[in-house]
């Protein structure tokens, strides 16, 4: 079900009479790729809409050109439960947060036993049962600039820049919920920046963020890509003391889909 691309929560362009629960663009059972819990089996709820356009987005089909089935939050549960292998959930998108229904999700999830990891770029806060906040706040290197727009001419360059980054929400996810902060990185250049944001949120919040929590990501959908990125990544790691974490899944799997 293809939706507007200007559509930012995958409600505003679809059905109103459709719509009850959430958009789900996929949901699958698979390896945590990425972070702290990575080789964990894990059930993935991919919900679709975004507030942000990183040019790099590895999921275009929850952000630049959102699809999606709704599923009521009973069968979302279903699915989930359904694979009896997993005591670990990852909710994701798109943005997942951008939902009220993750909420509901998160708390009825919670309660059946499952450990629950949300993937958000840390834009917006919600009061929900979340044991992992995996936070990958955006920097300057994601905005789609005409030269780097994957299907415009940078018409979301300047809201994807204003949005990105918003030092209120990320406290209040640190502050509330156990967390990693998970930086995609392009290059060398991309440090100075990591470093700033992260000394900016030890200022900011009540909180201690270890450089431990600290994860750096090589940027990359593709093998062939992440065998660009992966060794600087994990060297300026090293150099400063952050974590590097692998994306598992395109190592295994490459971008298929469902992986
Ligand atoms: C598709 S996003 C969905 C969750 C949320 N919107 C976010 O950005 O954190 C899931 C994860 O994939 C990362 N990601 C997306 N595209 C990527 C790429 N090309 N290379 C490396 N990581 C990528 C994001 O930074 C995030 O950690
Ligand atoms: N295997 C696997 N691990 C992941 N960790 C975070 C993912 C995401 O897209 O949020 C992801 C994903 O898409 N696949
Ligand atoms: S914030 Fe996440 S889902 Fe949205 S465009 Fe960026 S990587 Fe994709
Ligand atoms: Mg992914």
């Amino acid at each position: 079900m293809p939706v507007s691309s200007d559509a930012e929560t995958a409600d505003e362009a679809a059905d109103p009479e459709a719509q009850q629960g959430l958009p789900v663009n996929e949901l699958f059972y698979s390896l945590q790729g990425e972070g702290k819990l990575a080789g964990m089996p894990s059930v993935f709820v991919r919900t679709s809409g975004c507030n942000l356009r990183c040019w790099f987005c590895d999921s275009y089909h929850t952000s630049w050109e959102p699809t999606h089935a709704w599923l009521d939050i009973d069968a979302i549960i279903d699915r989930v439960t359904g694979h009896d292998e997993a005591e670990h959930v990852v909710i994701t998108g798109g943005e997942p947060l951008l939902h009220q229904e993750t909420a509901e999700l998160l708390d009825r999830l919670s309660a059946a036993g499952f450990h629950t990891t949300v993937e958000t770029n840390g834009t917006i806060y919600r009061d929900t049962a979340i044991d992992l906040a995996s936070i990958s706040p955006k920097l300057a290197n994601s905005t789609p600039t005409t030269a780097k727009d994957p299907r415009g001419e940078g018409e979301w360059a300047d809201r994807h820049e204003n949005r990105r980054v918003d030092i209120d929400a990320l406290c209040q996810l640190i502050e509330t919920y156990d967390f990693q902060l998970k930086f995609v990185v392009t290059g060398c250049d991309d440090m100075p920046e990591i470093n700033q944001l992260v000394e900016r949120l030890r200022d900011a919040a009540a909180t201690t963020i270890r450089d431990s929590d600290v994860l750096l990501m090589p940027e990359g959908a593709t093998r062939e890509r992440l065998a660009e990125t992966r060794e600087l990544t994990a060297e300026v790691a090293m150099e400063h003391g952050y974590q590097y974490t692998p994306r598992l899944h395109v190592d295994l799997w490459n971008d298929a889909p469902e992986t």
